[in-house]
């Protein structure tokens, strides 16, 4: 998480928001789908009319041939009425045929559009600190891939479905009627090309896991490569880096192999069973018995020979189609579970904070998992106008202390006041206005310069942008840029470590909090730099609540107060001169440091 996108929940977290939504039992596919169900139905049922309608030609012919063949000569009159249906019935399938695409089509635009706006509001409102916790990964698949599988359900995937079943239906209930001797007997193929499609498909869910771990073995060795290929040839371990991917790519071959060639038995006995030549041959066969035998008559069999192939056709389509409906019932429940993310609780009657900008942390714990706490006992108060440090060993709580300010997360037991108010009390919008965070790792967003520093107080004018760059010591860095203020980071502005970290501060100082949190906001500047933006940090002290998290004691050797945790505890804290005449914990540190900086 970083200031802008702190500052873009703010902006995306309006008072007027409705209450949260209660995450529900999982929704399935049947939830999410529920405000297009009316236009799915008919596009389902346009469907199957259009379906039944390819099949009214070729029963048409079959009767045409009927007519044309009936023992007590050609019927003129049926054989036109064939003919006209034949014609009719093609006509109404393209027409029905269109109506179901567009539905569908339509409703799945809406559907998307549903989805996207339903997970940006729910994202809106869930803790900060989730995001921090999540990769952005998990966003994107639900947000671009998962909706994407949807769309392919609900535009295609359906309509094949219920073409490919009501099809074959429709021939089979119109040959039951010519002879439901041979109808029975045609529907042979279909019960063997689903013998064989089952033994295909057998341990169909192991096979996929092993397919997908496999696949993301190779993934992930692809990914290592190319991040870590600057480190790798550095140290010359370029082959043993290409010895990892090359041995995920074998072994995914390898199971590869042996899946395709356990199921081509199968599958290709399968495609085989139902295949067209396999029904024709099947009809005619029977056909033919029947006719010698006396049992039917032999214009009986041009219906079975033009529709025995339609009840056996679509079947091996519907075993693809099924995989889809399977992608797509992954991709609902991992939508669900982004929208099953519980939303940061809202006070039913917010409280407008004081607007001092003091900062009391009281009897305050936290824990991340609910087990371990990583904060224990935090009494402290930040009082406007000052600058506190917290300084202490790697993982001792320092950042996360910091983010519990603008409740990234609700503590497990105390309380955090701003202003004098509880933060569960603030409403979202007035918290973000109250605090301003610049973290470790700023994030630029893809917009001009000024745009990124205008983001947390959208209106300012470039005066007031300036002003800002100028005490943030990064103005020179911006003008020397090809187009200045208006160029556009990551396109013609490349900015370091250290020059991000500086345009943030830019923007922490133009959003104008009353409470300003910096998290190591100056770890990659150079000691000059260092220096003159401490020098500016200072001067914003003034009316202001400054806490600042250092790692380089000597950056904040000033502050009006050093907090030392340790294990998730304060241990120590006062002054500078105090905590070294403590002779504690801090002085050690202060003296392993100056130690370092000496030699
Ligand atoms: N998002 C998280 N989920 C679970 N545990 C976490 C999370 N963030 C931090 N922790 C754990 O909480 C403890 C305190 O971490 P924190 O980052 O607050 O320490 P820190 O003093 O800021 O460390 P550093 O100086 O290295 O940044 C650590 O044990 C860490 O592993």
């Amino acid at each position: 998480m970083t200031g802008a996108a702190l500052a873009d929940t703010r902006e995306g977290t309006p008072d007027t928001l409705p209450a949260p939504e209660t995450p529900a039992k999982p929704p399935g596919l049947g939830e999410l789908i529920a405000p297009i169900r009316g236009r799915l139905t008919a596009a389902i049922l346009a469907q199957s009319a259009a379906a039944v309608c390819s099949m009214i030609p070729f029963i048409a012919v079959a009767e045409l041939a009927r007519a044309l063949l009936a023992p007590g000569g050609p019927d003129e009159g049926r054989a036109w009425t064939a003919a006209w249906t034949a014609v009719g019935a093609l006509v109404a399938r393209l027409v029905l045929y269109a109506a179901a695409g567009v539905l569908t089509h339509h409703a799945d635009a809406d559907l998307q559009l549903d989805l996207r706006r339903r997970l940006a509001r729910h994202l809106g409102r869930v803790p900060l600190g989730w995001f921090t916790d999540n990769s952005s990964g998990e966003v994107k698949k639900a947000a671009a891939d998962d909706i994407s599988t949807l769309h392919h359900l609900v535009a295609h995937t359906a309509l094949e479905v219920t073409a490919a079943l009501v099809a074959p239906l429709t021939a089979l209930v119109y040959l039951l009627t010519v002879d439901w001797r041979l109808a029975l007997i045609a529907l042979l193929p279909l019960l063997l090309g689903a013998f064989f499609l089952k033994q295909a498909m057998s341990g169909g869910e192991e096979v996929t896991a092993r397919f997908f771990g496999s696949m993301g073995a190779v993934n992930a060795a692809v990914v290592e490569l190319v991040h870590g290929i600057a480190v790798i040839k550095a140290y010359g371990r370029t082959s043993r880096a290409h010895r990892a991917y090359d041995d995920a790519a074998d072994d995914f071959s390898v199971f590869f192999r042996d899946w395709i060639m356990s199921t081509t038995r199968a599958s290709t006995s399968a495609a085989l069973a139902l295949s067209g030549p396999t029904a024709l041959l099947v009809a005619t066969a029977a056909g033919t018995l029947f006719v010698t035998q006396g049992w039917a008559g032999a214009v009986d069999l041009v219906p079975f020979v033009l529709l025995g192939p339609a009840i056996t056709g679509s079947v091996m389509g519907l075993a693809q189609s099924g995989h889809a409906v399977q992608g797509g019932l992954q991709s609902a429940r991992q939508i669900h579970a982004l929208l099953a993310v519980p939303p940061l609780p809202e006070a039913p009657a917010p409280q407008a904070p004081g607007e001092d900008g003091k900062v009391e942390l009281e009897g305050l714990s936290f824990s991340y998992n609910g087990a371990t706490e990583v904060l224990s006992d935090i009494d402290l108060t930040l009082r406007p106008g000052t600058v506190t440090a917290l300084v202490g060993a790697s993982g001792s709580g320092k950042s996360t202390l910091a983010r519990l300010v603008p409740r990234f997360w609700d503590t497990t037991a105390g309380t955090v006041r701003i202003g004098g108010t509880d933060v569960r009390d603030i409403a979202p919008g007035d918290l973000y206005r109250q605090v301003s965070f610049v973290f470790q790792d700023p994030h630029l967003l893809r917009t001009t310069v000024r745009d990124n520093i205008r983001l947390g107080q959208p209106d300012a004018d470039d005066t007031a942008v300036e002003t800002a760059a100028r005490d943030a010591h990064i103005h020179d860095r911006i003008t020397a840029l090809p187009r200045g203020y208006d160029s556009v980071i990551g396109e013609d502005a490349v900015l370091s470590g250290g020059e991000s970290q500086r345009l943030s501060v830019a923007r922490a100082l133009l959003a104008d909090a009353p409470v300003l949190v910096l998290d190591e906001a100056t770890s990659f500047a150079d000691p000059e730099s260092e220096a003159a933006v401490q020098q500016a940090l200072s001067a914003l002290a003034a009316g202001r609540t400054l806490l600042v998290i250092a790692h380089r004691l000597a950056t904040v050797r000033d502050a009006d107060r050093i907090v030392v945790l340790d294990g998730g505890r304060i241990v120590e804290q006062g002054t500078h001169t105090e905590l070294l005449d403590l002779d504690g914990r801090y002085a050690h540190m202060w003296a392993l440091q100056q130690k370092g900086v000496a030699r």
